[in-house]
């Protein structure tokens, strides 16, 4: 239910936002307060989400009100036809800039007038190892997900992180194609030497096969030490990874830039929890935003020169399913 307020209205109430996460393995948190813009996410202990670039940082502060309205308007939507166009134009910029890999996401539109905790609920369910959220916000909006992909986890100086990339329906028990273990591969080594330069021991696994929901991924998993103080710095070399950004990086984000029709907002961007003496953060995928009984599911995927838009298009739909098949 909606209701409008007016601006004596908001002064007068106590407005807070709402807040609830499911870390994998750990029990439902639900908490009322306060996002606010964090200049120094590094002094902040608790809830924190991003924009796809990692420029503008909320923390959630619980218990505290006052959060101010913002008007927030609804992403574009292309149609396959637009992508697919879209996509071929994407290719040839790729080759002609000599880009090995970067991802064009879109939204898809969906009505919605289910239950929003129910249909958390079913997410906390149905992926036991994913990071599910959401949050109803007067300034962020609202917004929901289940993701599968850790950016980092720190704990008494010890770190983990994944190279999540390549994705095949899960019930595809074909080999995997020299494209996604190309693009995973970029991932990978980007990975390893960010973590060289700011960590110690970096333990890297053999390729293996993730599953999340209606689709898989490669994925390597890193182990490493860190010192508390280098966290942050860690975190800003890593983000936004070359599976949500590209490679090389700067090039992809100003190829991103310049070809997606919407803007990412909270898509892709770092989502979790961050402390001194523990840090869970998740990239923001299989995420959506609720506006107006209309459900905004950003996908993407990771476009190489060899891609074929087509079978992009299918694998953004193939993302869209780990919310949409539990809508009722
Ligand atoms: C970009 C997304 O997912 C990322 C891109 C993948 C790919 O290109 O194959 C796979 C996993 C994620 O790292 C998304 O879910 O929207």
């Amino acid at each position: 239910m909606h209701r409008s307020f007016n601006s004596n209205d908001c002064a007068a109430l106590v407005v807070q936002s709402t807040l609830i996460y499911r870390l994998p393995g750990s029990p439902v948190v639900e908490k009322k307060g306060r996002f606010s813009r964090l200049d120094d996410p590094g002094a902040f202990e608790g809830f924190i989400v991003s924009d796809f670039e990692g420029n503008h940082l909320y923390g959630f502060y619980e218990g505290a009100s006052g959060e101010e309205f913002a008007a927030i308007e609804p992403p574009v939507v292309i149609s396959k036809s637009e992508y697919c166009d879209m996509a071929n134009e994407f290719i040839h910029y790729l080759q002609d800039h000599s880009i090995d890999k970067a991802i064009l996401s879109r939204v898809k539109q969906v009505d919605f007038t289910s239950n929003l905790p129910t249909f958390f609920a079913k997410l906390v369910e149905k992926y036991p190892n994913a990071f599910c959220y959401y949050f109803e916000s007067p300034s962020l909006g609202t917004w929901i997900g289940a993701t599968p992909e850790t950016l980092v986890k720190i704990e008494a100086g010890r770190g983990a992180t994944m190279s999540l990339a390549g994705t095949k329906p899960v019930a595809d028990t074909t080999d995997w194609g020299v494209k996604e273990m190309h693009e995973q591969q970029l991932v990978t080594d980007f990975i390893r030497r960010q973590l060289i330069e700011t960590c110690k021991h970096v333990h890297e696994s053999e390729r293996e096969e993730l599953i999340a929901g209606p689709v898989k991924h490669l994925v390597h998993y890193f182990t490493f030490e860190i010192t508390a103080s280098v966290r942050w710095e860690l975190i800003r070399k890593l983000h936004p990874t070359p599976a949500v950004s590209g490679f090389p990086r700067e090039k992809a984000l100003e190829c991103i830039a310049g070809f997606e029709a919407h803007d990412r907002k909270f898509y892709a961007g770092i989502i979790g929890l961050t402390g001194l003496n523990s840090t869970r953060l998740f990239v923001n995928l299989r995420s959506a935003q609720l506006l107006q009984d209309q459900l905004y599911l950003y996908v993407g995927g990771g476009f190489t020169q060899q891609s074929d838009p087509i079978a992009e298009w299918d694998e953004t739909e193939n993302k869209a399913k780990t919310l949409l098949n539990l809508i009722d």
